[in-house]
């Protein structure tokens, strides 16, 4: 069901239909996503489904918003192509009707906007702009309607720090041209709609992510953990930095419940040729879904594809039984009825939704422990993160990850220190900029 949006949110949705651009940043749990999901769904009544594309750079992050990701959509299924290489490729005959649907695209809408390396936004600019009208290609995305969301000084795209050449798409100048001037506009929401103002984790957030952290704060984080066996917690999902320590974790966790155990494994159907794009296919596949999903009863887990509106990707529960190779019985945290989770075909497709590989897999994955990238975007109900466990050296990594939590009561934290916090300058400068422009 959708949720009433907050007058910051309506406003930014307001706006792209007054033909601004809007860039829609703020803290985590501001409401971003719920604002995009209210632009894709008065885009798709305007302009149809066609109309509209939905794009965020991972798998998971796509997942959340029923999305594609940024290279299946530019159909580059192998290497690092250039932009020029990349238009090249769409216009030639074979891919007319590709090329036809990105003419037919009238709204561009983006998640997690900061995850993406600059270069890849350059190139869905480009792209786009090149599909445009002689006279509209000097306007960004040749003057299509734009709208993005995401935190600059959250998890930032995979090797871009504040001293590597590559930068984060919001540090681009497409991004500029397409959220200022007169095209655009980047819109800050205000509201908070994850933690409530209650508890103080909502203010201990607030410093984190602007480096401000105090030794109170990391004392109250620390003493959420209380003198508790962490195995006390069974709906706890524990966060980690890296997928090895997530892994090891869940496979602790598995080996001490007693449950006779179900391997669900994949059927895949790859439809490309060539070599090269078979070994890139099955890779994103791997992205999607796993190769392999072992269950027992009694295991938590997470479902990594929405199956309806009120039982969305990242949902958690435990699982009550398993039908082998066919579905799994699960009681979601905080819903009455158990639902039947069936095998699902995930897929990779090109610009015009043809299927380049799929892969059939249960839409569940072990979850008592899942990494901070997976958990982006995710409000996870009941937080544990032992920050001794791993190492924790990205920029605003335990920000994102504490911030998944709704509230202190909600959250379990063993040893912070001030060295885990660590932010992201160029996020910091994006703030101050705006801030800045708004005089
Ligand atoms: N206007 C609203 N009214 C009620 N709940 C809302 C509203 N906006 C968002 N929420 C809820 O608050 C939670 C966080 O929202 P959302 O995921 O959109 O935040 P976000 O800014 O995208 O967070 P993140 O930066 O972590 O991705 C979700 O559970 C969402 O459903």
């Amino acid at each position: 069901m959708a949720v009433t949006l907050d007058g910051h949110q309506s406003r930014a949705v307001s706006m792209v239909f007054s033909g601004m651009n809007v860039a829609v940043v703020g803290p985590a749990g501001c409401g971003k996503s719920e604002t995009l999901k209210a632009v894709v769904r008065r885009g798709k009544d305007k302009w149809g489904e066609k109309g509209v594309v939905v794009l965020a750079w991972s798998g998971s992050a796509a997942n959340l918003v029923e999305g594609r990701t940024l290279a299946s959509f530019l159909t580059v299924t192998v290497g690092d192509p250039s932009k020029e290489s990349i238009l090249k490729r769409l216009l030639e005959p074979r891919n007319r009707v590709i090329w036809s649907g990105i003419l037919a695209v009238r709204l561009i809408v983006i998640d997690e906007a900061p995850t993406i390396e600059g270069r890849w936004f350059d190139r869905l600019e480009y792209v786009f702009r090149m599909a445009a009208s002689v006279f509209n290609q000097c306007l960004p995305f040749g003057g299509r309607a734009v709208f993005a969301a995401g935190d600059p000084l959250q998890l930032a795209a995979y090797g871009v720090t504040d001293t590597s050449v590559e930068v984060s798409a919001c540090a681009t100048r497409s991004w500029a041209d397409t959220f200022s001037y007169s095209y655009g506009e980047s819109v800050r929401l205000a509201g908070q709609h994850r933690q409530g103002s209650s508890d103080g984790l909502r203010g201990i957030l607030d410093r984190m992510r602007f480096g401000k952290t105090t030794d109170a704060d990391i004392a109250t984080l620390n003493s959420t953990w209380g003198s508790q066996a962490e195995e006390t917690w069974m709906d706890f999902t524990h966060l980690r930095a890296r997928n090895i320590d997530a892994a090891a974790h869940n496979a602790r966790m598995l080996d001490s419940l007693p449950a006779e155990r179900f391997v669900f494994k994949c059927a895949d159907t790859i439809k490309v040729v060539h070599p090269e794009q078979v070994k890139d296919a099955r890779a994103k596949l791997e992205k999607l879904a796993a190769t392999s999903v072992t269950l027992c009863q009694g295991a938590t887990v997470v479902l990594t594809r929405t199956l309806s509106a009120d039982l969305v990707a990242g949902s958690h529960g435990k699982v009550l039984a398993v039908n082998p190779g066919v579905s799994v019985l699960v009681s979601f945290f905080g819903r009455l009825t158990p639902v039947t989770v069936e095998v699902q075909s995930f897929c990779i497709k090109d610009a015009l939704e043809r299927t380049l590989a799929e892969r059939r897999q249960i839409p569940l994955l072990l979850a008592w422990a899942i990494t901070v990238s997976r958990a982006q975007g995710m409000t996870v109900q009941r937080v544990a993160i032992d920050f001794s466990c791993t190492s924790w050296t990205l920029d605003c990594l335990s920000y994102s990850a504490i911030s998944r939590a709704v509230s202190l009561d909600c959250l379990r934290v063993k040893g912070l220190r001030r060295e885990h916090i660590r932010t992201c300058a160029s996020g910091l400068r994006y703030y101050r900029d705006m801030e800045e422009e708004e005089g």
